[in-house]
């Protein structure tokens, strides 16, 4: 894995990083995050962004950028002491490190964000957020048995289009359970160099699959207790959000922000919207599955330390009330937010809390 970053002022007031990151020389992963916000705007996996940016986000480094993962801190929603979602998404964050190559190959970036006069007027805390961002490949082992024209799997693996076109078979879609995180995913690929030992029939290859690695800490720096609410607002890339699905909500009680925050018990398995949808999910399991991602794909999210689920769409309906949203992009967003909204965190003096979020696909 080859690792390029670059932190540019392209226009005045737009100040980005991105970062390319090459695998056997094909450009495999391209991301973008704002400095304001520290706001991850774009993750192009294999040309084809996963998350979501509105065509009428404003870019003034005033406004919340509707776009990819805004931070939602030390408030998640309306606010009596300042604006909607707090005061993070809105501030302009300071580039600790990177972008680089980590010791395990990925690409790292590390933004922070500690307490200003204006943060302390409208909350009067003292705090450091550090928001460190990994992109890359989460390789896994796999088993390839049998010879040539018996090319199978035992409990996970692939054939490669590449692999059986030099052993002169037709093209094969092989669907396997990753055993690294479980779920069922599709393998039409061999990077080269797998090729190699899969034509060799050596025993050992790797399927990879590319993550996105947000971590956030937390840390008072003050000499007082405090509250707060965060969450990570992530607008994913849907190919049509009629046929998304989120998975993970089944028995679980959820606050209905449209129906005057009813507290209700979620019966369905699978998640779909059809309507405008803004969900507070309670006590979430540790990871939830999104299906219908840009390009057909299947997401996977896990999430630490953040218990809470929030379901957003806008639907018809209310997108005429958001005037940095085209009026039929609801169609092309789901909002999966990973937060610890519904219980706050307190943090007494140099105490820290961290919660991280894993995007598999
Ligand atoms: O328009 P904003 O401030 O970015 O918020 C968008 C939505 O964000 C969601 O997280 C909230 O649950 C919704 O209530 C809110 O409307």
């Amino acid at each position: 894995m080859t690792v390029y970053g670059s932190a540019r002022e392209s226009k005045i007031y737009i100040l980005v990083t991105t970062v390319f990151l090459y695998a056997g020389g094909t450009l495999s992963q391209k991301v973008q995050v704002h400095f304001h916000g520290a706001t991850v705007l774009s993750w192009k996996v294999a040309g084809k962004d996963v998350l979501f940016q509105s065509r009428e986000a404003i870019y003034d480094n005033q406004a919340p950028i509707r776009a990819g993962i805004p931070i939602a801190f030390p408030h998640f929603g309306q606010w009596e002491a300042g604006p909607t979602h707090g005061f993070a998404r809105t501030s302009r964050w300071k580039l600790e490190e990177g972008p680089q190559k980590d010791s395990n190959g990925n690409a790292t970036v590390v933004y922070s964000l500690v307490d200003t006069e204006e943060t302390r007027r409208l909350w009067n805390h003292k705090f450091k957020l550090t928001y460190t961002l990994v992109f890359g490949d989460t390789a896994f082992k796999t088993t390839l048995n049998g010879r040539a024209a018996d090319l199978r799997t035992t409990s996970a693996g692939t054939a490669g289009t590449v692999a059986r076109e030099r052993l002169g078979l037709a093209p094969l879609t092989v669907t396997a359970n990753c055993p690294y995180c479980g779920y069922r995913t599709e393998v039409t690929d061999l990077y080269k160099g797998h090729v190699e030992q899969i034509c060799r029939l050596q025993y050992l290859s790797k399927i990879l699959s590319r993550m996105a690695l947000c971590f956030i800490k937390v840390k008072n720096t003050g000499d007082t207790t405090f509250n707060f609410t965060t969450l990570l607002h992530n607008y994913f890339r849907v190919d049509d959000i009629s046929a998304v699905t989120v998975s993970g909500m089944q028995g679980l009680e959820y606050i209905d922000k449209t129906r005057n925050f009813e507290r209700f018990t979620e019966s369905r398995e699978l998640l779909t919207v059809g309507e405008f949808v803004d969900s507070i999910y309670i006590n979430t399991p540790s990871s939830h599955v999104i299906t219908g991602i840009n390009g057909g794909r299947t997401l996977r999210m896990d999430k630490e330390n953040f218990p809470d689920t929030v379901v957003w769409n806008p639907w018809e309906t209310m997108s005429p009330n958001f005037p940095d949203l085209g009026n039929d992009e609801y169609l092309s967003f789901i909002c999966v937010e990973a937060g610890h909204v519904v219980n706050p965190v307190t943090l007494t003096p140099g105490e820290e809390f961290t919660a991280v979020q894993l995007l598999t696909l």
